[in-house]
């Protein structure tokens, strides 16, 4: 296993350990590191007989439930979830994250926004002072297919920097997300010195924008995976 994985496995790991109970109503995210969360919870549920209930935030997500044998649920039986665990592409001193390189964010939010509390699960690359140091690919925003353009157009002369539609790897034209929109992400040219806030609730004040990636006051803690073996937990 790479240094990378190691990390990422460590985080997930130590987060589960530490915020996983009996009876818990979970929300499951998305991603490379979550996959770990997942194995350590299938593990944990099986040794400590835990009754868990999963409730996933993308089509990666109920997949991973499935294969792990966890009772999966949906937002309509399960409302009221007691903890979310999720990646992140960067998370900031402040815990403010950038969220849906993998393309998925919109249920993401919402899944976090039903939990109780949320816990980031990364690998030290993600671990930054301010958004825009570790990670260079911008803001991942979805956006409805017919307002891409105009929605590229007013993010930059409102906000500068540029925003770029993402396209798939390996089918021609745009990546399609698990609800059907668009991804544009926006290479913005720095963080704003007074936080994300105004800019999160500009961006959703576009018509057009279905949600961006800005995860902003949500979550309860991030742990972090070292390269030496250890954890930093912010
Ligand atoms: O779109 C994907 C999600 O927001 C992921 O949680 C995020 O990209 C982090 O993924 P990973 O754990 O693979 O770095």
């Amino acid at each position: 296993m790479s240094g990378v994985e190691a990390a990422k496995r460590l985080a997930a790991r130590s987060a589960v350990d530490a915020f996983v109970k009996n009876g818990f109503k979970l929300g499951i995210g998305s991603g490379s590191t979550v996959v770990y969360a997942v194995e350590r919870i299938a593990e944990r549920a099986r040794a400590e007989n835990l009754q868990l209930t999963c409730v996933p935030s993308s089509f990666q997500a109920r997949q991973l439930i499935i294969e792990h044998g966890l009772l999966l649920s949906d937002l309509e039986r399960t409302p009221e979830l007691d903890l979310a665990i999720d990646g992140a592409d960067e998370v900031d001193d402040r815990l403010t994250l950038i969220k849906g390189g993998g393309g998925c964010l919109l249920q993401e939010k919402i899944v976090v926004n039903a939990a109780k509390d949320f816990v980031v699960v990364a690998d030290y690359r993600k671990n930054s002072a301010a958004l825009g140091q570790q990670w260079k690919k911008g803001v991942p925003i979805e956006v409805l297919p017919l307002a891409y353009r105009p929605v590229q157009k007013e993010i930059e002369s409102r906000f500068g920097g540029v925003a770029k539609l993402r396209m798939a790897k390996a089918k021609a034209g745009p990546l399609v997300t698990d609800n059907g929109m668009f991804i544009i992400d926006w290479e913005f040219n720095e963080a704003p010195a007074e936080g994300w806030t105004k800019i999160g609730m500009e961006l959703n004040n576009i018509p057009g924008v279905v949600e961006h990636g800005l995860f902003i006051g949500c979550a309860k803690k991030a742990y972090f995976g070292n390269e030496d073996g250890t954890v930093s937990e912010r």
